[in-house]
């Protein structure tokens, strides 16, 4: 696809910002879905272009910033990225929806939970075991540090994965301080909630940027759009369907890496 006029002026005047901070959610916008997320990798495409980004000497990583903002633990976000051929020394990982960081040097912002955050997660984790140990054949439960996610992408019959997903969610009930987040194929129950966006404030800050470029597929990558300013030169980009607060919109993943090749391209 040749990308509508409008969008690749868009991407050409946020090219152009003094600082500029890149912002990429990892599945669904970078990586296509996999049954099994350790074997997701980010598209070829996306991936030169990030490395034009966010490469030592290229002319596009000057003054650029590039981070990936996860809702994977910063564990599984760090493999997948390093199996996908990107640059982790030069890139800014954000796992746990914003909540864990691995700066390019490698360091880590540890993430410490209280004794009730901690018991709380054990029965979250107990109860969705449960739940996919009875359910249908393909249903499994991932661990994070701060919350566990029953996956059902794997489950064939669509009609007893969306059941299991009603009981996933309803099984934070009665769960002190356990939330749910939404997301495609997965419901993610947590003990503390991660936004996205305030990521993107954080590092906003910390690179003194003038501008944020930020593309995602999910609905906790609305808390991202949500933080951007386009009137200050931000720009979002919603891949795929769904109500979206982005300004703008491409049809699906096969589509990131022509715009993140005209972002670098125009850097
Ligand atoms: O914020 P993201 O980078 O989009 O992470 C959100 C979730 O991504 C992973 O799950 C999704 O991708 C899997 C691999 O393709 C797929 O099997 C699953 O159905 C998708 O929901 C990850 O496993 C989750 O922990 C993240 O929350």
């Amino acid at each position: 696809m040749s990308l509508p006029p409008a969008l690749t002026e868009a991407v050409d005047e946020v090219a152009r910002a003094g600082r500029l901070l890149v912002g990429l959610d990892f599945d669904g916008t970078l990586a296509p879905f996999d049954r099994d997320p350790a074997q997701a990798r980010a598209l070829p495409g996306a991936v030169d272009a990030i490395r034009s980004l966010a490469g030592a000497g290229t002319r596009a990583a000057e003054g650029t910033a590039v981070a990936l903002v996860s809702g994977r633990s910063l564990e599984a976000l760090t493999e997948v990225a390093g199996l996908s051929g990107l640059p982790l020394d030069r890139l800014v990982l954000v796992g746990s929806h914003g909540l864990e960081t691995r700066w390019p040097d490698g360091s880590v912002e540890p993430v410490e939970l209280s004794e009730a955050e901690r018991s709380a997660l054990a029965e979250a984790v107990a109860r969705l075991d449960r739940l996919a140990e009875a359910g249908p054949a393909g249903a499994w439960v991932g661990r994070k540090p701060l919350s566990a996610t029953l996956h059902t992408r794997a489950v064939p019959d669509a009609a007893q994965a969306e059941e299991l997903e009603n009981r996933a969610r309803r099984a934070s009930e009665g769960l002190p301080g356990v939330e749910v987040l939404p997301g495609k194929r997965v419901v993610e129950l947590t003990v503390r909630r991660g936004d996205k966006g305030r990521a993107l404030a954080v590092l906003r800050k910390r690179f003194r940027t003038d501008s944020v470029f930020y593309a995602g597929d999910d609905a906790t990558d609305e808390r991202a759009f949500a933080a951007l300013r386009p009137g200050h030169g931000d720009l979002g980009v919603h891949v795929g369907d769904g109500e979206t607060a982005a300004q703008f919109r491409v049809p699906g993943i096969a589509d990131v890496p022509e715009v993140l090749a005209r972002l670098a391209g125009a850097r």
